[in-house]
């Protein structure tokens, strides 16, 4: 799974593609549904009842548990054949769609276009001096990178070029250089311990961030290096996001766990861990609604879920992964904190990058937090996730082949 396809890089540069939808500016999510937002939807409990303690031998679930994907009905299965072209790729060799392909590509070029433009209309005029030095923070801090990053870049001009001439491609060389420092430590693999069985992995972030998709993607990157595979659709607020889970779980080959709409999303976690440990699965990815971080009741429910896993198995989860619409901007620092605080996160997955000109946040949340980046999304079909890493996404930011 840490082999490189060929053409990712590609992606990310992009080709001569038309123009992408702007993307929308930070704070609100691409698709900004609220569990409140949402109609007929009935709410869960406000405190549903915790499972039972569990002793050596776990208690019964509450609920039976289906053998495989629970909807099978000539409904759901034509619902879930009508959204197919809207939703995850079958999974072997991706079939990318050729105008999405080329919008993906296209949303990374404008990003690197404008921050590379931006350089040499500032390195055009003169020699390095105190006033271009300015201009140019001024540039790396509106492209997302951080103060600091901004700072570091200007004081390695300044110490190396200051009162001869710089170019725009010099500059570059320098931020690539300056980038990558700040991403190699936390470009990370995301490593499975296969003595834990499951391996469990908790999905958390706000409303439309990505999670659910990326779940979709990791199964299909796990099942294919010959791992067993358990979803649990613990998004139980949106029928979308159950159906949505069990797609994906079709198409992997993963068993998912779901349960009606508006279930309690800790009793489903807890009968999740149980059944995978039971059945000795390799991964459990347990999905959870979308909240947004300063929803404290929704930030309690999430450290519910959390505690009810760990009365299975105290180590878990063992992976607690935020995903990052990158298009949020600045707001993703904020959301690194909070849930951060609340929920232990141990990795970061930062999705849509295919579609901004603010690729950049990830530098400054990789500066100010030094959390793992496990993958970047650059589209939503399933090989449009890949494992991070620094030097690629230095040069595409840095607008370098
Ligand atoms: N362009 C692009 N779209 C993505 C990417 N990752 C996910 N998406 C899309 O973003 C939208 C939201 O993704 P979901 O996976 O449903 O997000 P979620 O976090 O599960 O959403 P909630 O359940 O509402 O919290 C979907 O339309 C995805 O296809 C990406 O890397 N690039």
């Amino acid at each position: 799974m840490s082999e490189k396809k060929p053409g990712f890089f590609q992606r990310l540069f992009g080709g001569n593609q038309p123009e992408p939808t702007p993307a929308p500016e930070e704070t609100v999510p691409e698709t900004p549904v609220t569990p409140d937002a949402i109609p007929d939807v009935p709410e869960p409990e406000a405190e549903p009842p915790a499972p039972t303690e569990p002793t050596d031998a776990p208690p019964a679930p509450e609920h039976d548990l289906p053998p495989g994907p629970p909807e099978t009905t000539p409904d759901y299965i034509e619902d879930v054949e009508d959204n197919l072209a809207a939703a995850p790729q079958a999974v072997g060799e991706p079939e990318q769609p050729k105008g999405w392909f080329a919008r993906l590509a296209s949303g990374l070029k404008r990003s690197s276009d404008n921050l590379t433009s931006s350089i040499t209309s500032v390195f055009t005029k003169r020699k390095l001096d105190a006033a271009t030095l300015d201009e140019l923070e001024d540039v790396l801090i509106q492209a997302d990178l951080g103060i600091d990053t901004a700072i570091a870049i200007t004081e390695t001009l300044r110490r190396d070029r200051f009162d001869k001439d710089v170019s725009g491609e010099d500059v570059r060389a320098v931020l690539a250089t300056e980038v990558e420092q700040v991403l190699a430590p936390v470009a990370q693999p995301l490593l499975i311990d296969s003595s834990k069985k499951p391996f469990i992995i908790l999905m958390i972030g706000v409303n439309g961030s990505g999670k659910t998709t990326t779940i979709g993607k990791l199964a299909q990157k796990f099942a294919a290096e010959g791992k067993s595979v358990m979803l649990a659709a613990g998004d139980t607020f949106r029928a979308a996001a159950i159906e949505q889970l069990q797609i994906w779980g079709e198409r992997t080959g993963a068993q998912v766990v779901a349960r009606p709409t508006g279930a309690d999303a800790s009793g489903l976690a807890f009968d999740a861990v149980t059944q995978a440990r039971a059945e000795a699965h390799d991964v459990l990815i347990i999905d959870t609604a979308g909240r947004l971080q300063n929803r404290d009741e929704l930030m309690n429910e999430l450290e519910k879920i959390i505690r009810v896993i760990k009365k299975v198995d105290p180590e878990a989860p063992h992976a607690t992964l935020l995903t990052l619409d990158a298009t949020t901007g600045q707001n993703a620092l904020k959301q690194v904190e909070i849930f951060g605080q609340r929920a232990s996160v141990t990795g970061l997955v930062m999705t849509k990058l295919d579609g901004t000109a603010r690729g950049g946040i990830l530098v400054a949340i990789a500066r100010k937090f030094g959390l793992p980046v496990h993958f970047i999304g650059v589209g939503e079909g399933v090989g449009d996730l890949e494992p991070f890493e620094a030097q690629d996404f230095a040069r595409a930011i840095a607008g370098q082949e």
